[in-house]
């Protein structure tokens, strides 16, 4: 069996009266896969930050290659060794990659400035060519600055700069969702390349079921804060138990999809579906309004 590389349990967390998170609990396999689904709202991106480290949980616990993070802190001592010993742990990949690099660094910049951070012992020059190997960026690409730089390129810097660190996780939050569909697949086929190479893990965070589908091992719905349904990704799309996961499904657009019957569903299933939730969800929010909850990548 192979070591958890993440374990969450019991993680809560609220602001004001949202409970944004709710008891939630999860494992990611050493080198696996899960995607955190549920609609805009259900708390998956306060889960991912919590995970993170960019939020603080009220109650509960993340444990990274088996061991609690504030115990792993307590030995990284204060400061900024404890903000790399928390890096090495998980490493995030956001939307939009253009803002999260320097537009005044080149790519091959921010790959030695991350390599001289986490590892100023080691020769940064090989780290750097694999590293752009890795994520099939030429030399040409290395010498450019973001803005010269398409968006799945970019998205290949910020994977790379991410790998850079060796992270036990990878959090990919909506990583793929602002690329044409194309530009997607080829992320995505490089993600499952990387997985097969490395023993990193991925934590996907998107409402876009087709991305599950494609990358992901486990699934964990989210709905008002709360894990409606776990399990493995094939088994749960295949026959999903619970009504909310049945409704996303039904709400991802294919041929013959129809706007209005989805709504006539969706209010048909709401007393089923809100009988534990906490009744945040606006009510006009039918899933012709979520135009990210449909599938791109098949
Ligand atoms: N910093 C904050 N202050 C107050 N409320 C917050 C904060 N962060 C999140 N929330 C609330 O917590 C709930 C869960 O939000 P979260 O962003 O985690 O959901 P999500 O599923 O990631 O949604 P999206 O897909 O839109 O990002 C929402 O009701 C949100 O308004």
């Amino acid at each position: 069996m192979p070591e958890n590389a993440l374990a969450v349990k019991g993680l809560r967390r609220t602001f004001g009266t949202v409970r944004a998170v709710d008891d939630v609990s999860f494992t990611l396999p050493e080198g696996g896969s899960l995607g955190i689904v549920g609609e805009s709202g259900s708390g998956k991106t306060t889960t991912a930050r919590i995970v993170v480290g960019l939020e603080q949980a009220d109650e509960g616990e993340v444990l990274v290659r088996g061991r609690s993070r504030a115990e792993r802190e307590r030995g990284a001592g204060r400061g900024r060794a404890r903000r790399l010993a928390r890096a090495r742990e998980v490493q995030m990949v956001f939307q939009d990659p253009y803002l999260s690099l320097d537009p005044r660094t080149s790519v091959e910049a921010v790959l030695r400035e991350t390599l001289r951070l986490h590892f100023p012992e080691r020769d940064p020059d090989k780290r750097i060519r694999q590293l752009l190997d890795q994520v099939g960026l030429g030399t040409r690409a290395a010498d450019a600055l973001p803005r010269r730089l398409s968006g799945g390129q970019r998205q290949r810097v910020a994977i790379a700069r991410a790998l850079a660190v060796e992270p036990a996780v990878l959090v990919l939050d909506e990583a793929v969702a602002a690329l044409d569909v194309s530009v997607q697949a080829q992320i995505l086929n490089l993600l499952a390349d990387i997985r097969e190479e490395t023993s990193v893990g991925y934590l996907f965070i998107t409402h876009d079921l087709g991305v599950v589908r494609c990358v992901t091992d486990e699934i964990v719905v989210m709905r008002h804060g709360a894990v409606v349904e776990a399990g493995p990704t094939a088994e749960v799309l295949a026959a999903p138990r619970h009504p909310y996961t049945r409704l996303l499904l039904d709400s991802v657009p294919r041929p013959g999809w129809d706007p209005e019957a989805i709504s006539a569903a969706r209010r048909a299933l709401e007393p089923a579906v809100t009988g534990s939730g906490t009744g945040r969800e606006s009510a006009d929010e039918g899933p012709q309004d979520r135009p990210g909850v449909e599938s791109r990548v098949q």
